[in-house]
């Protein structure tokens, strides 16, 4: 086929959403849902001096904190926004890429939509919109991280119902009220899946003298974390393996959920405050709403035992988890893409 074909014959390739996230990347295509979800993660190689990209997403995070001194696993998302343009826009393009298969090059470049955290600055806005370009896209929209959230968990956004989307990704926690296509208000914490990693790290290495890595406590969070110290006061027996920070040496210790409780509690609390800062500056008959439609979790954070609890008894409200929370936004940000009702969130800038 070679370059007469694509050259003469570009078939229209399927516009995508992308949930560009700190921790994980997520394509949905036009008319066929997600069809691909990886770490937002690049494996750099330098040889003589000369930087290429080794490995992208799945085979990047399985280098994470294992690689030789020549290559760099990088995250190139921080804190919700691109920290590292060039990183991100060769990752967006790879995942194209993908998503396209051995068609690429004949294919006419497609629309994007993508989404930004509510608290993006316009130079990130800028940031994240140049990438999308670059990497191919004939034309790119934005959504807000949270009322692609709020689509994706199927809340009434288009009507004139105050409702509340707390978002717990890996870099940020995106607390608004929606109504009417719109945010009535927003804020953005800084504290998600990443800091209580951060959290139990340290945790680990002040009572343990024990130093682990972002894979080890992030799967410590996964599999064990827990929002409230178990009813029994002590819950699961958690055993983690590291390096001993005095001799040296391998070494491995058992905590239970109760530690991880322990751990946890600070970035939680920077959650919980986050939810009640928007509550207290959410006019009266959008927050009289909330009392009835209740406040829905979604990101991988809202997966943390007993958060919807916690949070239940710290409000007074309803409060409940999307059914699939990892995939709201990707979901949101292709509906939006797809549907007309909802048109009005896209933004061009
Ligand atoms: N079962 C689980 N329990 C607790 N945390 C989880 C679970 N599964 C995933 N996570 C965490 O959720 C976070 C990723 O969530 P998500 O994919 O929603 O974030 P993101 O969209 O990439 O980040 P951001 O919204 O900040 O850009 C990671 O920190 C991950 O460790």
């Amino acid at each position: 086929m070679g370059s007469f074909f694509s050259k003469f014959f570009k078939f229209g390739s399927r516009n995508m959403a992308i949930d560009l996230g700190t921790a994980n990347t997520l394509v949905y295509v036009q008319d066929g849902g997600i069809v691909l979800n990886e770490p937002s993660v690049v494996a750099i190689e330098t040889i003589n001096g000369i930087k290429r990209v080794k490995a992208v997403g799945d085979d990047a995070k399985m280098m994470m904190g294992k690689t030789p001194d020549n290559i760099e696993a990088i995250r190139p998302l921080r804190d919700g926004v691109i920290a590292d343009l060039d990183v991100a826009e060769e990752m967006i393009k790879h995942f194209i890429r993908k998503v396209n298969g051995k068609r690429t090059s004949m294919l006419s470049p497609p629309e994007i939509v993508i989404c930004v955290p509510s608290g993006a600055t316009s130079v990130e806005k800028r940031a994240i919109r140049d990438a999308a370009s670059n990497a191919g896209a004939s034309e790119v929209f934005l959504i807000l991280e949270p009322m692609a959230a709020a689509i994706g968990a199927d809340m009434p956004v288009t009507e004139p119902v105050g409702s509340m989307v707390v978002d717990i990704g890996g870099g940020t926690t995106e607390v608004a009220v929606l109504s009417l296509r719109g945010l009535a208000y927003t804020t953005s914490v800084r504290t998600g899946g990443d800091k209580m990693d951060e959290s139990i790290i340290s945790y680990v290495r002040r009572h343990h003298n024990l130093l682990i890595g972002d894979a080890t406590a992030e799967r410590i969070k996964k599999d064990y974390g827990i929002a409230v110290v178990p009813a029994d006061g002590i819950g699961e027996q958690v055993t983690i393996k590291g390096r001993d920070l005095v001799n040296g040496v391998p070494k491995e210790i058992t905590i239970n959920q109760a530690h991880i409780a322990e751990a946890l509690s600070e970035p939680i609390a920077a959650i919980v405050e986050g939810v009640r800062i928007a509550l207290e500056n959410t006019a009266p008959e959008l927050a009289a709403d909330i009392v009835d439609q209740g406040i829905v979790l979604t990101g991988g954070g809202a997966l943390i035992r007993g958060l919807d609890e916690h949070l239940r008894d710290e409000t007074g409200l309803p409060v409940s988890v999307a059914e699939d929370p990892l995939t709201c936004v990707a979901m949101g940000t292709g509906r939006a893409m797809e549907d007309p009702v909802y048109r009005g969130v896209l933004m061009t800038a």
